[in-house]
């Protein structure tokens, strides 16, 4: 009678979902293992959804693309050693391209590994995340559990976001404290992913640029996109009357068919541009560096990056606004008085002019398309375009050569955040992954247009996507090869891989609905009737072998040595 209760207990498995839920994480990403099998079980039965998938590759791409469309980071969950390592390219992607995730990783036991005596999966984790993450931690005792995830949800999406990694050692999942304690070393963030104001100077200095500007121009960025400031920034470019280029990931932000949209006429606008605002889009390869000839030698940037230390990585800035977009957004609206800046009505009208050139040459070969046999990109793509102009609300995730450059300009986008792809690192495989999380996030369709050798980098994912029931309609357009069925190479070398694949059997055999399709029309009734069923569906269309150039747009980032192609 009497006898001390025992204290209630708790360890670093609980301590990990516990700090998870504290922080409102809904999803985890993951293929599970030692010794974070128990782990997923928990969290599901402590009302986490965890998706399980067939590699963590494409685990670790959903989680990057859920921190895209949340802006809280999505969360991966690996095994050790292996499992880490196939993690990494999400987490390197998702720095790269600024999505917020945390990669939680098993790991083997301290003292094993640092004395390198061979360990189950033994790897120094945390030194090989630290070069592919924005940042990198490691938990050595379960109280220190909800200061970790906390530092890493903070890390992943407070400033520029990116991909986090946290270690949690095998011996600290499974080490057991005082329930109380541990309850006492968790806490809830607050604000973490502060709003970071531009000085007031550095807003009144870009009005200045623009309001003198003879040839003004606007770059919208996925970093636009994923601020959220889709109000101010649409009202910035109205009330100025300015141009603008919607970089891939931006598209939507404005719908596509926007009278000032330069999209059409992009080539011209860089060339000839005086003054150039950048808004979360960074002068890289994709803006080929700033540099002339694709743009005016003296043209002079305005910058707007949350990251400081952007400004000037490729051209001198002669206005550089360092804080969050839709700060600095606000801040533009705010203190420009109506027709402060206003783009001459010569320049705008040299964009539409010239665009409507472009669309004009176009319009054959996209006539063309429509009734060619073999089926050609562009029939296939217009046909998606018109059942997606019915589907507002469908997502698209899009990777490929050909079918990333195609996709891009014959699917215009309506609304922000709803066009996900291969992004600045031009990575394959992130389509499938993309697909999951995009539906898992959001609860809306989701049309996954892919190159079939980008398809078949996640493709078993399908089985992920039929086991969940996520309504993800998965186009494949299938010329039977990378880049092109036909390339035989003048070497004399195997071809590239010749794909004579039937993608729409694939998907009957994890329960999903195949279509095969070598029309147009074909492509338009699968679509149609895949999106009114919400249920997992694969269209193969049936490509033109010849369809398509190596590498699409940029083949001439290919080496130029003796073996290149003359
Ligand atoms: C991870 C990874 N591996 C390889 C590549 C190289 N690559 C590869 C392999 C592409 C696939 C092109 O074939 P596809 O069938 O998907 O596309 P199209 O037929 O539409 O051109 S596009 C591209 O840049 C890459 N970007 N990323």
């Amino acid at each position: 009678e009497g006898a001390e209760e025992p204290a209630a207990l708790t360890d670093g498995i609980h301590l990990v979902v516990d700090a998870l839920k504290l922080n409102g994480v809904e999803n985890i990403y993951g293929v599970v293992g030692i010794p974070i099998t128990d782990l997923a079980r928990l969290a599901q039965a402590s009302g986490i959804r965890y998706i399980g998938f067939r590699h963590e590759s494409d685990a670790a791409h959903a989680a990057a693309a859920a921190g895209f469309l949340t802006q809280r980071p999505g969360i991966c969950l690996t095994v050790s050693a292996p499992g880490f390592l196939n993690g990494l390219v999400g987490l390197a992607n998702a720095t790269t391209n600024c999505f917020p995730m945390v990669q939680i990783s098993g790991s083997s036991e301290r003292h094993i590994v640092d004395l390198q005596r061979g360990d189950y999966e033994e790897m120094d984790q945390l030194s090989a995340a630290k070069q592919f993450a924005k940042a990198a931690f490691r938990v050595s005792r379960a109280e220190d559990i909800g200061r970790g995830i906390a530092r890493s949800i903070r890390t992943a999406i407070s400033g520029r976001p990116g991909g986090v990694y946290l270690d949690i050692p095998a011996a600290v999942l499974g080490e057991i404290i005082d329930a109380e304690k541990g309850a006492a070393s968790l806490w809830e963030l607050v604000d973490p992913a502060p709003r970071q104001l531009p000085e007031p100077a550095a807003v009144d200095r870009a009005i200045d640029l623009l309001a003198g500007a003879e040839r003004p121009l606007i770059v919208l960025g996925k970093g636009a996109a994923y601020a959220r400031a889709d109000e101010s920034i649409r009202e910035f470019v109205e009330s100025t009357g300015i141009p603008y280029v919607p970089m891939s990931m931006a598209k939507g932000l404005l719908p596509d068919d926007h009278p000032q949209s330069a999209a059409t006429s992009r080539s011209l606008a860089l060339k000839r541009a005086d003054v150039v605002m950048l808004v979360g889009a960074r002068l890289n390869w994709l803006l080929g560096h700033g540099d002339a000839p694709q743009w005016n030698p003296n043209a002079r940037f305005v910058q707007v990056d949350i990251a400081a230390n952007e400004m000037d990585s490729n051209q001198p800035i002669a206005a550089p606004l360092v804080g969050d977009i839709g700060s600095v957004m606000d801040a533009l609206v705010e203190r420009s008085k109506p027709g402060r800046i206003s783009a001459p009505a010569q320049w705008r009208e040299e964009i539409a002019a010239k665009s409507e050139q472009n669309v004009a040459r176009m319009a054959k070969r996209l006539q063309d398309a429509k009734t060619a046999h073999p089926m050609k990109f562009l029939g296939a793509l217009q046909a998606v375009r018109d059942v997606l102009g019915d589907n507002p609300r469908a997502y698209v995730v899009n990777e490929g050569a050909n079918a990333l450059d195609l996709t891009r300009n014959t699917i215009g986008m309506k609304v922000p955040r709803h066009r996900l792809d291969s992004g600045t690192w031009g990575v394959m495989g992130i389509g499938m992954g993309y697909a999951i999380a995009t539906a898992v996030e959001t609860g809306e369709p989701v049309v996954a247009i892919e190159g079939d050798s980008a398809f078949g980098f996640s493709g078993m994912e399908i089985e992920v996507i039929c086991r969940y029931n996520l309504p993800v309609v998965t186009v494949v357009l299938n010329n039977s090869g990378v880049y092109r069925g036909d390339e035989a190479s003048p070497n004399g070398d195997p071809a590239p891989t010749y794909l004579r694949a039937r993608h729409d059997l694939m998907i009957e055999a994890f329960g999903g609905k195949g279509y095969r399709a070598t029309t147009p029309d074909e492509v338009a009734a699968a679509l149609r009737e895949a999106l009114a069923a919400g249920v997992p569906a694969l269209i193969d269309c049936v490509i033109d072998p010849a369809d398509g150039t190596e590498s699409g747009n940029i083949s001439h980032l290919n080496p130029k040595g003796l073996t290149a192609k003359r």
